[in-house]
């Protein structure tokens, strides 16, 4: 959902992005410091129950994600290896987000919902798994009411207030998403069926039987 905003975004990224640029630092270098930080933030913070502060160091660098793209784009640095870096490191970072948080709250007596933040990790995967073995495969897979930018706010909003003491938030947060990361899933099952089922496009999926890519996976 919101991916649509994106455009929009890119206007407002574009000028950050350039002085970012003008410091000399890389797109890859964006990413990889991107998610050390969140990584960081994420295991060593929500492990001890800082909710509060640990949403705020990762949300400062889970940004990067949005500046990479940026820094590459105005310095002509795009590169098949920055989307395959970006996209690989946004699932280590997820993974730590919501592990870090089991951890958390496993540690403070909350086991079910330390159950169902594993349950988010897992499914979170799954969604962004899906996407990519589609993307492989050729077909187009841009749909989820629960895609990464989504996944992300409920939670960090979520745990930021629970760290400021706001009672069942957290909870119906992680319960919430992994509801919508189940729905996800289903959407891009659906929609990869609706382009893979047979007599559904002339000569689709013929590559995909095989495990090749139909197309090569659209990158800017
Ligand atoms: C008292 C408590 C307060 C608590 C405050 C907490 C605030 C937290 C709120 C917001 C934090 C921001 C979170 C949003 C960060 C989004 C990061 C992100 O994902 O950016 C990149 C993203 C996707 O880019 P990609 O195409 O590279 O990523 C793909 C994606 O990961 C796919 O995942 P899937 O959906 O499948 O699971 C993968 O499949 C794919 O492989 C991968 O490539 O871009 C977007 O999603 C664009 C929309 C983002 C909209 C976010 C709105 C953020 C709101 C405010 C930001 C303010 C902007 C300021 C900019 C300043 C920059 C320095
Ligand atoms: N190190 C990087 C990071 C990203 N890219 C390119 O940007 C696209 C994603 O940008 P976002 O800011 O929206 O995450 C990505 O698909 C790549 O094309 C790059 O080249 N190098
Ligand atoms: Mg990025
Ligand atoms: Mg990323």
């Amino acid at each position: 959902m919101l991916n649509k905003i994106r455009p929009a975004l890119g206007r407002v990224l574009t000028p950050v992005g350039q002085a970012v640029a003008r410091t000399g630092v890389s797109p890859n270098a964006i990413t990889v410091i991107g998610t050390v930080g969140v990584a960081a933030g994420a295991l060593v913070l929500f492990p001890r129950g800082e909710f509060f502060w640990g949403t705020m160091v990762i949300t400062a660098f889970v940004l990067f994600d949005m500046l990479d793209g940026a820094v590459a784009r105005v310095t002509g640095k795009i590169s098949a290896f920055g989307a395959f870096l970006d996209s690989t490191m946004d699932r280590v970072a997820d993974a730590a987000i919501f592990a870090g948080l089991m951890i958390g709250l496993y540690r403070g007596d909350q086991e079910t919902l330390a159950g169902v933040a594993l349950y988010c990790l897992v499914s979170g995967v799954v969604v962004s798994y899906a996407k990519a073995r589609a993307e492989g495969l050729g077909y187009t897979c841009n749909v989820g009411i629960a895609e990464r930018a989504e996944r992300l706010i409920v939670v960090l909003v979520a745990a930021g207030f629970d760290g400021l003491g706001v009672p069942y938030i957290l909870a119906v947060a992680l319960w919430g998403l992994a509801v919508l990361s189940t729905v996800t899933v289903g959407q891009r099952f659906a929609t990869v069926y609706a382009q893979a089922r047979p007599g559904a496009e002339a000569g689709a999926g013929n590559g995909a039987q095989n495990g090749a890519a139909k197309t090569p996976e659209p990158r800017p």
